[in-house]
């Protein structure tokens, strides 16, 4: 069920009227539903409720501490990347047992504060950090738990930038070196060998590279057990996809019973990071029009929102659906949907059929994941504000940031 519909012709975030936060709580804006969080994080959980699992969802989606509270109060792990992502999770009173640490970069002072606090699992990327990992801890005095991340090399289908499980990634380790590192860790005192870890990409929108990923790596787990070595988890990363326009990813049960089945009846844990498929589509970003503008060619509509505050578009030449907050009647007609940024990348949206005026407010969808996480202060734009709705009730989740925090920190030479 979608909680961002239309009530007559306005747009409703669950039981609230989206114009009227935009004009309590200014412009641009991000609006998250806390019901859409839950529904997608259950329909995980609830696919793979017959066998052991656990749900990490991957912070650098939307690591505001709200949501990530949401998600620990249903009893969530997490997937950080970052020290920074380790203590959001912390702030928000998630478990830090319940965290696997994904990254190709972790530095010392990371591992440290993750065997602190004992986190559930190291996803680790390389023999190097295999090597300094086990130093780490055992200065600590503590056993590092192991998972390796292995490149599978599949084509996961998706765009280049998020496309991480080919050889040519910088992620994992290649398959062909798995097993002697595999059994360098299982020699080095510092660390303990849990389980085989992979992520072949983000948006994915077909089962089939995942299932290939899923065969190369339980073959790799039953060579290992020739080895000797036991794995006993396996962590199948993230990268479900969501529906951005028309695509038809699988949905978590359908992903979940192909992969219960490619399992074959062995004893794993099955870890999940979803990111996106939690969070795309518990989110929007409004933004107001502040000036129609057209030439013989091109109809703009410039909004106060900008790649700054949702960069998909301008990265990735993502595309996310634009509609109105308030649907007018009449003729609509193309526009490019472009910020104030200093950039001839920033846009929104291109060709958008939209009938508009200045001072209308838009709405761009499936903006909960990849969206506030990567903005940026661009052209000294302060970042916009985050609320959350709860039925009819909305909070702010994040402040807009003010014009002095801008150069907070910055000095003047003497
Ligand atoms: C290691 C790892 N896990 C999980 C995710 C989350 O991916 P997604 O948001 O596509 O589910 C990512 C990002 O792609 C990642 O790099
Ligand atoms: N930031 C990307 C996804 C990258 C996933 C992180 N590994 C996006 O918006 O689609």
């Amino acid at each position: 069920m979608d909680h961002f519909l239309y009530q007559a012709d306005e747009l409703y975030a669950e039981q609230c009227q989206v114009a009227e936060l935009a004009k309590l709580h200014g412009t641009p804006l991000y609006i998250y539903s806390r019901a859409t969080l839950e529904r997608h994080w259950h329909a995980f959980d609830n696919a793979v409720s017959e066998h052991p699992h656990l749900i990490c969802y991957a912070v650098k989606a939307n690591s505001n501490i709200a949501v990530l509270n949401v998600l620990a109060r249903l009893g969530s792990g997490f997937d950080i990347v970052s020290g920074g992502e380790l203590s959001r999770v912390i702030e928000a009173g998630g478990d830090p047992a319940k965290v696997v640490f994904s990254g190709v970069g972790k530095t010392v002072a990371e591992m440290e504060m993750a065997l602190n606090l004992g986190i559930y699992c190291f996803n680790v990327e390389s023999a190097a950090e295999l090597e300094q990992l086990n130093l780490v801890a055992v200065r600590l005095g503590k056993v590092a738990p192991v998972s390796l991340r292995i490149n599978p090399d599949v084509d996961a289908g998706t765009h280049p930038y998020i496309s991480t499980g080919l050889k040519e990634n910088k992620f994992g380790i290649a398959m062909e070196e798995a097993e002697a590192i595999f059994a360098r860790a299982n020699e080095l005192p510092g660390l303990a060998v849990k389980g085989v870890d992979c992520h072949i990409g983000s948006q994915l929108t077909e089962i089939k590279p995942f299932l290939d990923a899923m065969d190369r790596m339980l073959a790799l787990i039953d060579r290992l057990a020739e080895q000797g070595i036991e794995i006993k988890h396996f962590d199948v990363g993230g990268g479900l996809g969501v529906t951005y326009d028309d695509e038809l990813p699988p949905q978590p049960d359908v992903y979940a019973a192909a992969l219960l089945e490619r399992l074959g009846g062995r004893d794993l844990k099955l870890i999940f990071e979803p990111g996106r498929a939690i969070a795309a589509n518990a989110g929007i970003f409004v933004t107001q029009v502040l000036y129609l503008k057209e030439n013989s060619d091109k109809r703009f509509a410039l909004v106060d929102g900008a790649m700054n505050d949702l960069i998909r578009p301008s990265l990735y030449s993502a595309w996310q659906k634009i509609i109105p907050v308030i649907e007018r009647a009449g003729d609509s007609h193309s526009y490019d949907v472009v910020g104030p940024v200093c950039e001839t990348g920033d846009f929104l949206g291109k060709d958008r059929q939209l009938n508009v005026l200045a001072g209308d407010y838009l709405a761009v969808r499936s903006s909960g994941a990849y969206g506030f996480t990567m903005a940026s202060n661009y052209n000294s734009r302060p970042r916009a504000v985050e609320l959350m709705v709860d039925g009819d009730k909305a909070y702010v989740i994040r402040e807009r940031e003010k014009i002095a925090q801008l150069w907070q920190g910055e000095q003047i030479l003497p």
